[in-house]
């Protein structure tokens, strides 16, 4: 039984976009966690970890100050926090491959748009630091607008004249008659620790516990291949295989000037990969999935 002080506190998204993922990730970790509908906490039963399920925007904050350890959230959330000199810094532990955006201008559909259009207008957005920076780094004078949600009808209902928001697909903005006109972010989650000092314990379960969440990171992309060539294509091969560092090399038994190649790849693998190295002589090529990983 490990005491409530050295357990790990990680502040985590109650619900929304990131909560899934970021549960999903740390079950791929290793990490099971009970949780009860409606609670504001979740405990591990096989690692020393508590979660804060909170909303993201408290995450950086959270950990900032050292209340919890470790964060998963956006990077648009983790740079507006960021620009408040206020603010305590943390540090980026690793890109986590979800919650893709990118935070972008947005213009009626029909308006032929360039930067200088800003200028002297009303712009809409939950990211009201990260816009002033923008437009003060382009010398743009413009009024901020902050909203916590629904920025995209703020134009329908008069509040502003463009907005500033987060995109993926598109389809928010188009179903308000918007189109994106310039990125200023381009974001995905990331897992984030504490500057304080947490004692010796506690960090070396945070490194324990970041170094599984690397593992998993890296297997989410990684494949495993095998496959047959002629030794003399072996160059041509090696230049081919993705993300391949030092690829195994094994003769081939009763087939004089054939080797076997096994390589983990830390790309993706298309198909497209696979016709190259059939094209440069390669033949039985397996592609693998691996399970897990520590690097
Ligand atoms: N359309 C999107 N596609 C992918 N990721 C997104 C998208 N919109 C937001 N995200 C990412 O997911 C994070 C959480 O988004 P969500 O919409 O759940 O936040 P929220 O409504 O502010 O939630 P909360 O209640 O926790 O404050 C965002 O900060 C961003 O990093
Ligand atoms: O480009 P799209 O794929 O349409 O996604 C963009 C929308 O997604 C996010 O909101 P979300 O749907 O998470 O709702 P929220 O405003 O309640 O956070 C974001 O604030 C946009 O409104
Ligand atoms: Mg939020």
């Amino acid at each position: 039984m490990t005491t409530t002080l050295t357990r790990l506190r990680m502040a985590t998204q109650k619900s929304g976009r990131l909560a899934e993922a970021s549960e999903r990730l740390l079950k791929d970790a290793g990490i099971k966690i009970r949780s009860s509908k409606g609670q504001l906490t979740a405990r591990a039963t096989n690692f020393p970890l508590d979660l804060m399920l909170v909303r993201d925007d408290d995450i950086p904050t959270l950990v900032g100050d050292g209340v919890c350890d470790l964060g998963i959230v956006g990077q648009n959330v983790l740079e507006e926090y960021r620009l408040d000199p206020a603010n305590e810094d943390v540090d980026v532990l690793c890109r986590l491959g979800f919650g893709g955006c990118s935070l972008r201008f947005a213009a009626p559909a029909d308006e032929a748009f360039e930067l200088a259009n800003l200028e002297g207008t009303r712009i809409a957005t939950s990211y009201p630091l990260l816009t002033r920076k923008f437009l003060e780094d382009n010398g743009i004078q413009a009024e901020v607008v902050t909203m916590h949600g629904a920025v995209e009808l703020a134009p329908r209902l008069g509040i502003a004249d463009y907005v500033c928001d987060l995109v993926s697909t598109g389809q928010t903005l188009e179903a308000n008659g918007l189109k994106p006109v310039h990125t200023i972010l381009e974001s995905e989650s990331v897992l984030i620790r504490t500057r304080a000092d947490i004692g010796s314990e506690k960090s070396d379960r945070a490194d324990a516990l970041t170094t599984r969440i690397d593992g998993v990171i890296a297997t989410a992309e990684s494949k495993y291949i095998v496959l047959n060539a002629p030794e003399t294509a072996l160059e041509e091969i090696t230049r081919i295989l993705p993300g391949a560092e030092a690829p195994t090399v094994m003769p081939l038994l009763g087939r004089e000037g054939h080797v076997a190649v096994q390589a983990v790849c830390q790309e993706s693998v298309f198909w497209e990969t696979l016709e190259a190295l059939k094209r440069a002589g390669a033949t039985d090529i397996l592609v693998m999935p691996i399970e897990k990983m520590m690097l």
